[in-house]
């Protein structure tokens, strides 16, 4: 696996993904920068009126002016109230909906790339990336425009006090030099620890998730305690980071504690100076250590700040969920044929090492291929690139004539079934798991197909037969892979691959599925080709063609028991140092009348 750290050019993905997410949601955005300015602007216009009413008060407590002035501050007091809550409500309904968004697209990508989508990160960490840091990344447009509101109130209070005595405004820009560098310092800083916050999250979710997949094996081996170790490895250096966040906030906290009743003092003080020199009202000087402290917002500017950047730093961990790029399909639709399928050079890279080169094949409509070879030989590449699981990196694979990558999604997988070793039982009950495919099964289908994968009698058994859901039934891996083979020939299409599809089987199932296979298929009204990942002799032996993989490449094709002279070919299914005590199941044409082809 690739490492899950973002270099520069890939966290610029994740940066062009939040600025189309501003874009989309600039309507949003500016209903929340215009309510939460409102609000600012409201809050800054109270204190004068405050002011004027104690003013109005001192006068004349019960002339006509003293009761405008009240009713004047009853009133801005309310329509706050009204904004705050006006403000919360657009918050929290863009946040939903920018975050809604930013899911789908990165599942909608995610699940596009295939199963290449799982090369750059752990499933843990990948879950992450979609839900957690979607959701921080999410709030950016509303942060933003807070963040942008919120510069109106100390913009504001500061041209307030000019606007009462310039004097106070000359006090307050002293000091403001200092405040712009404990911003400057928290932005650096927050920015570095809360990216380095989130990788070590993704990193125990990414572990945990192994765990769980492995908990047999764990368990087996006696490595609970060694395997909480592993997981929690990540765990000091999460902890060294969310204590350093805390101490750059407290560090904020702590100038802005330090810096910001100095500023007030100051503003105050040469307020006093101007009232005692007759500059100024007392219903001013009230207004005006008010609007010192709205001057000095920092606080709030800190909180807006610490948002932005955590937006951006998530956005950023999108970058290699980005990178693996969705599967293109061409605009051709598949043209009559009976379902040729051709190899021409193929060649596959995994891991920066060439797993298959030179592979050059051709499977006639109908005819089915039985795939062998040793363990990492490249049967399973060979098997999804056939396909289009996977690209190759070299070479074409053509069905009836046509590259694969120019055929339309739904001609290519309406055309080409799998069945898997470990199939994901993912379509709700039993029935709907068989049904799953580009166009669900009917009933009848289903059960049709059920039969034909020897999975029918064991489904009947299930407390609500083929309505079970897939949860609450408990399967072996044998039945596990009958209803994956079920679903397979519960579909039309020109090829079916089975990758190792029934290994966990009993030898009599197999015996049965494969001759359920070389016959017609239920619904099929002729034969499919058929593409057989194989470590049974057996196997191959009802094959109409063997091909034999060593080292990503062809070492020889042709009947079963004509490579069966060969001692090498030989040698992949039996050891020749302990012939003598293989299982009878293992030879060729144990089983009697298995030599079909
Ligand atoms: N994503 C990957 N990264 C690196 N190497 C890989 C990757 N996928 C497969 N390989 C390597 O490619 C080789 C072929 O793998 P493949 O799964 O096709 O073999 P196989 O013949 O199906 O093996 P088996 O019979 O054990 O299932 C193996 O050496 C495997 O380690």
């Amino acid at each position: 696996m690739a490492s899950s750290t973002s270099t520069d050019a890939e966290g610029r993905a994740g940066d062009g993904l939040l600025r189309q997410l501003l874009r989309r949601s600039l309507g949003r955005g500016l209903a929340v920068f215009c309510v939460s300015t409102a609000s600012a602007a409201v809050g800054l216009a109270l204190p004068a009126v405050l002011g004027r009413t104690l003013d109005a008060l001192l006068a004349d407590p019960h002339g006509a002016a003293a009761g405008r002035w009240v009713l004047g501050s009853a009133g801005l007091t309310s329509l706050l109230v009204v904004l705050d809550a006006l403000d919360s409500l657009l918050t929290g309904t863009a946040n939903a909906r920018s975050i809604a968004w930013l899911r789908r697209r990165l599942l909608r990508h995610t699940l596009r790339a295939g199963p290449r989508a799982g090369r750059r990160l752990a499933p843990g960490d990948l879950v992450t990336r979609l839900v957690g840091n979607a959701a921080q990344a999410g709030t950016a447009p509303t942060a933003l425009a807070s963040a942008l509101a919120a510069v109106v109130t100390p913009v504001g209070g500061l041209v307030a006090l000019a606007l009462i005595d310039p004097w106070l405004a000359l006090a307050f820009l002293l000091g403001l030099p200092l405040l712009a560098a404990a911003l400057r310092s928290f932005v650096r800083d927050t920015t570095d620890s809360v990216a380095r916050y989130q990788h070590s999250q993704g990193e125990i979710a990414g572990r945990l998730v192994e765990a769980l997949g492995g908990a047999r094996t764990i368990a087996a081996a006696g490595t609970a305690g060694r395997e909480r170790a592993r997981v929690l490895a990540p765990l000091p250096e999460l902890s060294r980071q969310g204590h350093r966040m805390w101490r750059v906030q407290g560090r904020s906290a702590a100038w802005a504690a330090a810096i910001v009743p100095l500023l007030q003092i100051a503003v105050l003080a040469v307020a006093g100076l101007r009232l005692t020199a007759g500059a100024l009202s007392v219903g001013s000087l009230l207004a005006a250590a008010r609007y010192a402290v709205l001057a000095t917002g920092v606080g709030m500017l800190v909180g807006h700040l610490n948002g932005l950047v955590r937006s951006r730093t998530a956005a950023r961990r999108f970058a290699p969920v980005l990178a693996e790029p969705a599967t293109a399909y061409g605009t051709r639709p598949l043209p009559p044929g009976d379902g040729t399928l051709e190899l021409r050079g193929v060649r596959a890279v995994r891991g920066g090492r060439a797993v298959l080169s030179g592979v050059d094949l051709v499977v006639p409509g109908g005819r089915c291929l039985a795939v062998v070879g040793r363990s990492g030989s490249g049967k399973s590449t060979l098997a999804a690139l056939a396909g289009r699981l996977a690209d190759p990196d070299g070479g074409q694979v053509l069905l009836d004539g046509v590259p694969l990558p120019e055929l339309t999604h739904d001609a290519l997988r309406r055309a080409i079934g799998y069945a898997f070793e470990r199939p994901a039982l993912l379509g709700g009950t039993i029935g709907g798991t068989i049904a799953l495919g580009p166009a669900p099964a009917p009933p009848g289908r289903v059960v049709e197909a059920a039969r034909a994968a020897c999975a029918d009698d064991f489904v009947r058994l299930l407390p609500n037969g083929y309505d079970t859901p897939c949860a609450g039934a408990p399967l072996s891996g044998g039945e596990t892979q009958r209803l994956g083979l079920a679903r397979a020939f519960a579909h039309d299409g020109r090829l079916l691959i089975l990758d190792d599809a029934t290994s966990s089987l009993d030898t009599v199932t197999e015996l049965r599925v494969s001759r359920a296979l070389s016959g017609r298929l239920p619904g099929a009204r002729r034969p499919r080709t058929r593409v057989i990942v194989a470590h049974r002799a057996a196997t191959a032996a009802r094959a109409d063609l063997v091909v034999w993989l060593e080292d990503g490449r062809v070492r020889a094709a042709g009947r079963h028991a004509d490579l069966w002279e060969l001692a090498g070919y030989r040698a992949v299914f039996v050891d020749p140092d302990v012939s003598g005590e293989q299982d009878v199941s293992e030879v060729p044409y144990a089983d009697g009348g298995v030599q079909g082809g």
